[in-house]
């Protein structure tokens, strides 16, 4: 028997996207973008020091083969990275989805490239639709909304936060994904209300293809700032068909959730999941490398990487959290039995040296240990899902090819 993990480094990317020119930050292609390279980059050269220092120290990763992944990727050499030769399963995935956002990312790794064009907001004030403002308005029992526009989460509440402690109104606003995430003051809004607002207009956005409506608590007065709190909810379309969960419960497999995947896949085809910060699924991570049943996947996403540092352009944190992340997987790699596999990977780039605060399209990382070392070489993102039911000895659906 065996066992399978696949864990998803949020917005790891590693350059090189075919199609990058097709994807934008603001007016600026994101052709070249390149989020571990531009990162190792930085640190060689001493421009991300801040709370850290030096060249990119990722030895676990490294030994998989990210270093190599990331030349073959882009064609670009990851400073202090890709001396030795893999002990992994090494290569890089290119998307099909025309998103580059995390459902799309997470649906096509588990074997279901999304078979729709998103709705995406215009980047225009206002950016949502008159009749769309009147019913989430509506349904707050508030006169208006506040934001209606495309605008980085942190920067909106510096600038709506008193506004909306005054009004009442809740912060409405969109990206360069198929969002619309509504913030709005846990204390004097109401958290319930506010999961209750998103829940009850989900239905709406969905119907006109937006991906997730996402609610966005946050707490503090306009003297000491605000502060998002960790009681986010992402409210998701569910995907159209059945995916890699599906596919091992079917077989009668387990299927665990760690993180933002019970969200991403409105819970279809999992059995449990665990929240919380980024080193709580750490730890949780490596209790399900100890426990988790034969013929089972554990399915796993670190979302910091992009939440806390690429959305915000910080180099130094996004080198900071992988460095982290590095040293905490070693050991649980190490924990691997005979008959596992660990396939580490990302859902879409989001780098931190690039222009503007939205996801990068990018190539990604596929890391396998467990099975032995040697090139994947290009692959595409279902390409993980057909491996992990190779390797569990599940039926494989959809277009993908396994790599073992
Ligand atoms: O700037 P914040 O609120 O973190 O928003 C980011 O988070 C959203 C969901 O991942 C992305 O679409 C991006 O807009
Ligand atoms: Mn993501
Ligand atoms: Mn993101």
């Amino acid at each position: 028997m065996s066992r399978a993990f696949l864990v998803v480094m949020d917005s790891v990317g590693i350059g090189g996207a075919p199609d990058a020119d097709r994807f934008f930050n603001g007016e600026v292609p994101d052709t070249g973008a390149n989020t571990v390279g531009h990162i190792a980059r930085a640190c060689a050269d001493g421009r991300a020091e801040q709370g850290r220092s030096g060249p990119l120290c990722l030895p676990n990763l490294d030994a998989l083969g990210l270093g190599a992944a990331v030349h073959l990727a882009s064609g670009e050499a990851a400073p202090g990275l890709g001396a030795a030769t893999p002990v992994g399963l090494w290569g890089a995935a290119s998307e099909v989805s025309r998103g580059k956002d995390t459902p799309s990312g997470h649906w096509e790794l588990a074997g279901l490239p999304v078979p729709w064009e998103w709705h995406y907001f215009p980047d225009t004030l206002p950016a949502f639709p008159a009749d769309l403002t009147q019913a989430v308005a509506q349904a707050a029992g508030t006169q208006g909304i506040l934001g209606n526009c495309h605008a980085s989460g942190t920067e909106i509440l510096a600038r709506l936060g008193a506004e909306h402690l005054r009004s009442g109104w809740p912060i409405c606003y969109t990206s360069a994904d198929s969002v619309f995430q509504i913030a709005a003051h846990e204390e004097a809004f109401g958290l319930e209300r506010l999961l209750t607002l998103c829940r009850d207009i989900a239905p709406t956005l969905h119907a006109m293809k937006v991906g997730r409506v996402i609610a966005r608590p946050f707490v503090g007065d306009a003297e000491t700032g605000f502060t998002r709190t960790g009681n986010r909810h992402d409210y998701a379309i569910t995907p159209p068909g059945k995916v890699l969960t599906d596919w091992v419960q079917d077989a009668g497999g387990r299927v665990h959730a760690v993180g933002k995947i019970g969200d991403i896949f409105s819970m279809q085809g999992i059995d449990d999941v665990v929240k919380g910060p980024d080193a709580d699924l750490m730890a949780h991570l490596g209790r399900l490398v100890d426990t988790a049943e034969e013929g089972s996947l554990s399915f796993a996403n670190f979302v910091e990487f992009d939440s806390l540092y690429g959305h915000r352009r910080d180099i130094s944190g996004y080198a900071r959290a992988l460095e982290v992340f590095d040293a905490a997987i070693g050991p649980i790699l190490r924990r691997l039995r005979p008959g596992d596999l660990m396939i580490l990977t990302a859902d879409h780039g989001n780098d931190p040296s690039w222009s503007g605060t939205d996801h990068t399209r990018e190539r990604v990382p596929v890391l396998g240990a467990g099975r032995g070392a040697g090139a994947i070489g290009q692959a595409g993102f279902t390409d993980v899902a057909a491996s992990i039911a190779d390797h569990l000895g599940l039926e494989t659906h959809g277009p993908g090819q396994s790599f073992l």
